[in-house]
């Protein structure tokens, strides 16, 4: 029997863009439909983040239990960190036909791109890399040289922009959300349509 599923909507794009602001924006208002997935990461929270809210910070040996019991749905090494999707929160909220939305970094987005084709994946992008440069030092969370390296680390991951269904400019915050929303809307309407067609030719038989 045919079983709807919701969307899985990742938001990707370098370090210091604005993924988790955009989020949070998304977040806060009442219309936002999706589910948010906390990620797993070895990093040491940063003054105000929380257990369980900004992510489930762990230890690395727990992290590599999740890697080898398959409990991640994708996990990367980014800048001297794991960082991971816990798969079961995603399956069983999709599995519920709600959407589920994750904001990683762009060697994960490609697993899941991998495992999840029908994914939505949005790419986050700064007006320019000097901007994005300004973005993380004025964030203050990260020392010079952290800064200096996920500055070069931005430049492989622009390179990945290609890859994605859509590429929105993060110039401002709440323009960044409206244009996100909109894809979000489009492609529901797509699916509903495809859904619709693919139920009526089943009834047909
Ligand atoms: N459109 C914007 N214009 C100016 N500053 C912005 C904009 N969006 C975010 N910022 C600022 O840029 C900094 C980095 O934002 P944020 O922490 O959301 O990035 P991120 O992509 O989630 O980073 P990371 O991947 O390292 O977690 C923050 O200080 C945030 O306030
Ligand atoms: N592949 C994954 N990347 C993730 C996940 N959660 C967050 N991230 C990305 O890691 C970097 C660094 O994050 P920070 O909090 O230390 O600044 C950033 O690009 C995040 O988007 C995840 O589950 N998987």
């Amino acid at each position: 029997m045919y079983k709807h599923r919701g969307l899985l909507i990742v938001l990707s794009g370098p370090s210091g863009v604005g993924k988790g602001t955009v989020r949070k924006e998304l977040f806060s208002s009442p219309d936002t439909n999706y589910e948010y997935s906390i990620s797993m990461t070895t990093r040491n929270p940063r003054e105000g983040e929380v257990d369980g809210v900004d992510y489930f910070f762990r230890s690395k040996q727990v992290f590599e239990e999740m890697i080898a019991e398959g409990k991640l749905l994708e996990y990367a090494e980014y800048v001297g960190n794991y960082y991971g999707t816990p798969l079961d929160y995603v399956n069983a909220t999709l599995d519920a036909g709600r959407d589920v939305f994750l904001e990683i970094e762009v060697v994960g987005a490609a697993q899941v791109r991998e495992k999840v084709p029908n994914g939505l994946f949005i790419f986050l992008a700064p007006p320019s890399l000097s901007d994005l440069e300004t973005r993380l030092i004025g964030r203050g969370t990260e020392a010079s040289d952290i800064i200096a390296d996920r500055v070069l680390k931005a430049r492989e991951e622009l390179e990945m922009m290609h890859l994605y269904d859509y590429v929105v400019e993060n110039d401002e915050v709440s323009k960044a959300c409206d244009r996100i929303n909109a894809i979000v809307t489009a492609e529901h309407c797509r699916r509903e349509r495809v859904e619709m067609r693919y139920l009526q030719m089943l009834e047909g038989e």
